[in-house]
């Protein structure tokens, strides 16, 4: 048995605590915040709520496999479900799809509404991603990166300089479906250009495993894991920051902390690592992703449609994204509503400018700067910012430099968001094995 100190309450932090209980270690998990989630925390003001990062999740395998591994299937706790049409997408030229997800027949079905060849281009584009995801799968995702290991293919993959942003002007004709393929990467807060063409495996992966949520909303997935982490009985100490990790003999021995070191015998890094001096020079060439511009809004919602999907997305120089999924009683509506690229003025009028105007319905409003979120979580829940082929070890983990030290969460994993986060924990728990 070893004695683990996970640094960061997130999902990755959360994940990597509960899969390594469970294989026998003395697990102890430091949180800066008085509560464990992280960007799982949903924001609340009264009898409203709102999700703070994600209201949906692709590859739900992901999560059902750490609730399995940890203790007791997820259906036990909670239920997902899937969303059949997650988003509309709202397009420059004025015209718009519901464009379902899970399914190769239906999103050619939605996108052929487009024009007449449109739904063909998108599904052969995505098909094209299908060898690629799965050597990068095998051999970056699910087991930790060894190039000795990996196939000719993976290693062809990571080393390739085609962007994401040349691959979808050769791939694409139609501007509306290459706004459709750079969504996840837009959303990410990356310039496409720096992107590597592979990246874009993200849509592929939606289409096949389809959109899903936790009917209540998502934070109740970071509150299962809560409760998972005591069962288990992981020691959580809330409000205690690391401050940094100690090595003596040439490997971690500790975790530092304002009342004193833990001491390790494994140490997991669920954070940026930047924010750790003896990691921070290994993570020197990686920058933080930033979060988009966010407004929670509270809106009288008399007369709104009662078929908003869950996600509104309006394409255009300025991306915005309206989650319409909050939690809020009769005659009122919880949205969300996220910036991303040049937004200059206020983000409610910048929203209303390209058609979709909520001003007149605020009730209450709730404004998170990039910066705040930054504040928020002690990082970027959106890890680190593409900037070419290097970053896929630019970044650390599940592996660092330092004996003793792993890495996991949105700092450690080459794909975005809650499963390839829940993804790194596996890679964490895979490394440390059984006690
Ligand atoms: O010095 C520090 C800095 C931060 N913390 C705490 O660590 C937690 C980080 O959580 P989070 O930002 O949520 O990051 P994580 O990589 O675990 O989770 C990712 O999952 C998804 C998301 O949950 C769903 O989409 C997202 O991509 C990432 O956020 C946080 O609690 C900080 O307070 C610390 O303890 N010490």
């Amino acid at each position: 048995m070893s004695r683990v100190v996970v640094v960061g309450g997130g999902l990755g932090g959360t994940a990597a605590a509960a899969r390594l209980a469970k294989l026998g270690h003395d697990v102890h998990l430091l949180e800066r915040a008085g509560a464990l989630g992280g960007a799982l925390v949903p924001v609340r003001s009264g009898d409203l709520t709102w999700e703070s990062a994600t209201a949906s999740t692709t590859l739900p395998a992901v999560v059902r496999d750490l609730f399995r591994k940890s203790g007791r299937p997820l259906e036990r706790e909670l239920d997902l479900v899937p969303l059949a049409v997650p988003r509309e997408h709202r397009f420059p030229d004025g015209s718009r799809v519901r464009l379902p997800t899970g399914s190769r027949a239906a999103q050619l079905e939605a996108l052929e509404g487009l024009g007449a060849g449109v739904g063909t281009a998108w599904v052969d584009h995505v098909a094209a991603y299908a060898p690629a995801w799965e050597a990068l799968r095998r051999d970056l995702f699910e087991r930790p990166w060894a190039p000795d290991l990996a196939t000719a293919e993976a290693r062809d993959l990571l080393r390739s300089r085609t962007s994401l942003h040349r691959h979808l002007r050769r791939s694409l004709r139609d501007p509306r479906l290459r706004a459709l393929a750079a969504h996840p990467a837009v959303l990410g807060g990356h310039d496409l250009r720096a992107v590597p063409w592979w990246v874009g495996l993200e849509t592929y992966v939606e289409q096949r495993s389809g959109t899903w949520t936790v009917p209540g909303g998502m934070h109740r997935l970071g509150e299962a894991l809560a409760d998972r982490l005591a069962t288990r009985r992981v020691t959580v100490s809330l409000g205690t920051a690391a401050t940094d990790v100690v090595v003596r003999g040439g490997r971690a021995v500790a975790v530092a902390t304002a009342a004193g070191e833990v001491d390790a015998d494994v140490v997991v890094c669920a954070v940026d690592p930047r924010g750790l001096p003896t990691l921070a020079p290994h993570a020197a060439r990686t920058t933080p992703a930033l979060p988009p511009v966010v407004a929670h809004v509270a809106l009288d919602a008399t007369g709104l449609p009662d078929d908003a999907p869950p996600e509104v997305v309006v394409h255009g120089e300025t991306t915005f994204v309206v989650r319409t999924g909050g939690q809020a009683p009769p005659g009122r509506a919880a949205w969300t509503v996220l910036g991303r690229g040049p937004v200059s003025e206020d983000l409610l009028r910048a929203l209303a400018r390209v058609g979709v105007d909520l001003r007149e319905r605020v009730l209450e409003r709730h404004d998170l700067s990039p910066l705040q979120a930054v504040q928020r979580w002690g990082g970027s829940p959106y890890g680190v910012l593409w900037q070419g082929r290097r970053s896929v070890t630019d970044r650390l983990g599940p592996r660092t430099p330092v004996p003793g030290v792993l890495a996991c969460g949105a700092h450690a994993t080459s794909g975005a968001g809650l499963p390839f986060v829940g993804l790194s924990a596996a890679l964490v728990a895979e490394v440390v094995g059984p006690a």
